[in-house]
C-alpha cells in the first residue's frame, strides 16, 4: 500500500511568489493497482510525482511506500523501492552506454556493485530475455549504444529498465508524450503488459483524457493541487470522455480550455 496524508507543498513560501502546488493531498493506492492521473496545466501532477520520487518534500504530511515512511527519505535512497519512466526518452537512460550496460545499472540501482560484476555473471541471459519480451530484434542489438535507438525503442528498453528489479512502485511521468502515435501506442501496450504480468503498483501521468480511461484501474483528476475526481471499478467502466469533461466543469464550475486536456 502506498499511502500519502495530509499532503501539502508550497513553494517560496513566505516569498511574495509562494505557490501552494498541492493542498491536502489524501490518497491510497493498494498493491498492484495502476492509477493513471490527469490534470490540468499547473495543476500539481508532476509535483505529486516529485513526492513519491523523493524529489521534493512535502511541507506537511506524510508518505509511506509499503511500511516505510519515506516523507524525509531523499531520492537516492529510495531507488530500490520506486522506479521512473520520464516524458524525455533520453531522461531515463545514459546515451553513451550500451543498451546491456544500461540494464546493468538499472539492475544495480540502489546498490553498491560495479558495472563489471554486474556483467559478469548469467545476467547476460536474463538481459537478453527481457529485451527479447520487446519484440523489436533489440535482444541482437545489446551492444549497441542507447544513442543509437529511436525514442520509441528508447522508451521501451527504459520500461524494462524500470520492471528489471522488483521495485514497489512504478512511475510513469508522460512517458508516452514525446512518441509518434504509433510507437506511443505500442509502449502503451507494453506498460500494460509489463503492468498486469508483474503486478506493478503503478501511477501514469497522463495529458491524454483517452489514455486515462483505457488504462489501469483508477483515475485520479487533480485540480489547483487537489483531487477533484477518483474514479474506479463501474463507474469508471461505463465513463466517456465526455463524462469526465463534464464532472471536471461541474465540480470545479468552470470550463476547460481545449489544450488544458487531450480529448484523444
Ligand atoms: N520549483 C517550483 N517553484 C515554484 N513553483 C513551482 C515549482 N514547481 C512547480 N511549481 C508550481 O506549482 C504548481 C503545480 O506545478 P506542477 O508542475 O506540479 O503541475 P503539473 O500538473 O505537472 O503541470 P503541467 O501539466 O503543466 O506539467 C504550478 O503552479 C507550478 O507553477
Amino acid at each position: 500500500m502506498i499511502s500519502l496524508k495530509d499532503i501539502e507543498v508550497v513553494f517560496g513560501k513566505g516569498t511574495p511568489l509562494e505557490k501552494r502546488a498541492l493542498n491536502g493531498i489524501n490518497l491510497e493506492i493498494e498493491d498492484g493497482s495502476f492509477v493513471t492521473v490527469i490534470g490540468s496545466n499547473g495543476a500539481g501532477k508532476s509535483t505529486l510525482l516529485g513526492i513519491l520520487t523523493g524529489d521534493i518534500a512535502p511541507t506537511t504530511g506524510k508518505v509511506m511506500i509499503g511500511t516505510t515512511d519515506v516523507t524525509r527519505k531523499p531520492t537516492v535512497h529510495r531507488a530500490e523501492i520506486v522506479a521512473r519512466v520520464f516524458q524525455d526518452p533520453l531522461a531515463g537512460s545514459c546515451g553513451t552506454l550500451t543498451i546491456e550496460e544500461n540494464l546493468a545499472l538499472a539492475e544495480r540501482r540502489g546498490k553498491r556493485r560495479g558495472l563489471a560484476m554486474a556483467l559478469s555473471s548469467n545476467r547476460r541471459e536474463m538481459f537478453r530475455e527481457r529485451i527479447a519480451e520487446l519484440n523489436l530484434g533489440l535482444e541482437d542489438r545489446l551492444g549497441d549504444r542507447m544513442d543509437m535507438l529511436s525514442g520509441g525503442q528508447r522508451q521501451a528498453v527504459s520500461l524494462v529498465m524500470a520492471t528489471l528489479t522488483g521495485s514497489q512502485m512504478l512511475l510513469l511521468d508522460e512517458h508516452t508524450a514525446a512518441l509518434d502515435p504509433g510507437m506511443a501506442e505500442f509502449v502503451m501496450k507494453l506498460t500494460d503488459r509489463f503492468v498486469e504480468e508483474r503486478k506493478l503498483t503503478t501511477m501514469m501521468v497522463t495529458h491524454s483524457m483517452r489514455q486515462a480511461l483505457d488504462f489501469g484501474h483508477r483515475t485520479i483528476m487533480l485540480h489547483a493541487g487537489e483531487i477533484v475526481l477518483d474514479v474506479s471499478g463501474d463507474e469508471r467502466k461505463g465513463l466517456q470522455i465526455e463524462d469526465l469533461i463534464n464532472m471536471f466543469r461541474q465540480i470545479r464550475g468552470q470550463t476547460l480550455d481545449d489544450d488544458e486536456l487531450l480529448i484523444g
